[in-house]
């Protein structure tokens, strides 16, 4: 089997999961999921701290084997298929994740269009035979979807992290991924990046309609108007998935969250608020 030409040989759904649960010595981190997402649509997924949400995103990144049920992304059965092959074709980006070589970045001050052409061979360390004009010009084009091309020269290592998150992005797209996952991109940062990374991952849907996403937040007011799905995990467990205007409702999040919360739809975004108590005069 090859996934040399980025879906050869796969079929069905980019992501497939049956009774998918995830067991670790004493603990259950997912239970029982079954969760599909068709080429084309962007998810979302909420959830409380601790629910399970990376660990479903490390699944269907091909990161980590279920324990038990069965689990297909880009139409490969995990267990079944080369995972660092697989991989090449899915786009994850975690604030977690380490990039580059920390040391050769403080050294050699890489720059942010640097750590973007590493995203073309997959590699913490520049490998400069492997790029040509052609990979230059995309990683040029890629910082400037993201409404960042003024960050070229800039060594990433002086980035901010509106920035970083911004180039993340940029270089998990250099490999052309088929589905791109992107693990709470808005943590920490201030309202005008988060809006700003708001609008390029719109963008990108309506550049890009053969992509994919996935997207991991805490935040409703994250949600990007270009979601078209949405998840709820709660203790391990999948309480609600499917289109977002049937998910994403009051009654689902007070159930995710556990507390009673007024969910509002204005001008494609939504925003959610505790219901407060009424105090007598
Ligand atoms: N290897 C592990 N061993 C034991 N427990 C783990 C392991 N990995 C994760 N967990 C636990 O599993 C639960 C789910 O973790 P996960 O990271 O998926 O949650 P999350 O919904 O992404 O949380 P957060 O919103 O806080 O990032 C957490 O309670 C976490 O502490």
């Amino acid at each position: 089997m090859s996934l040399e030409n980025g879906l050869d040989g796969a079929t069905g759904a980019a992501v497939d999961m049956a009774g998918v649960s995830v067991r670790v010595v004493g603990r259950t981190l997912l239970a029982e999921v079954d969760w599909r997402v068709e080429f084309g649509e962007h998810w979302v997924i909420l959830g409380r701290n601790g629910a399970g949400k990376t660990t479903m995103l490390s699944v269907a990144a091909a990161v980590r084997h279920p324990s038990s049920g069965a689990a297909s992304v880009l139409g490969h059965r995990l267990g079944r298929v080369d995972l660092r092959e697989l991989r090449r074709h899915i786009g994850l980006v975690a604030a977690s994740q380490r990039l580059v070589d920390e040391a050769l970045m403080e050294e050699e001050g890489l720059t942010a269009h640097t750590v973007v052409l590493t995203g073309h061979t997959g590699s913490s360390a520049p490998l400069w035979d492997r790029y040509g004009p052609r990979e230059h010009e995309k990683a040029h084009a890629l910082l400037a979807d993201l409404g960042c091309k003024d960050l070229a020269d800039r060594p990433f290592a002086v980035c901010s992290q509106g920035e970083r998150g911004r180039v993340r992005i940029a270089r998990a797209l250099m490999a052309d991924p088929a589905i791109l996952m992107l693990d709470e991109p808005f943590a920490g940062l201030d309202l005008p990046a988060r809006e700003d990374l708001i609008t390029a991952i719109e963008d990108l849907a309506h550049g890009r309609p053969a992509l994919t996403t996935v997207l991991v937040t805490h935040h409703l007011e994250e949600v990007p108007s270009t979601t078209t799905h949405a998840l709820l995990v709660s203790d391990a467990r999948v309480l609600a998935a499917g289109p977002v205007h049937d998910v994403l409702t009051s009654e689902n999040l007070s159930r995710c969250f556990g507390r009673p919360l007024t969910l509002h739809h204005v001008d494609g975004r939504w925003y959610v608020r505790a219901a407060r108590r009424v105090t007598g005069v």
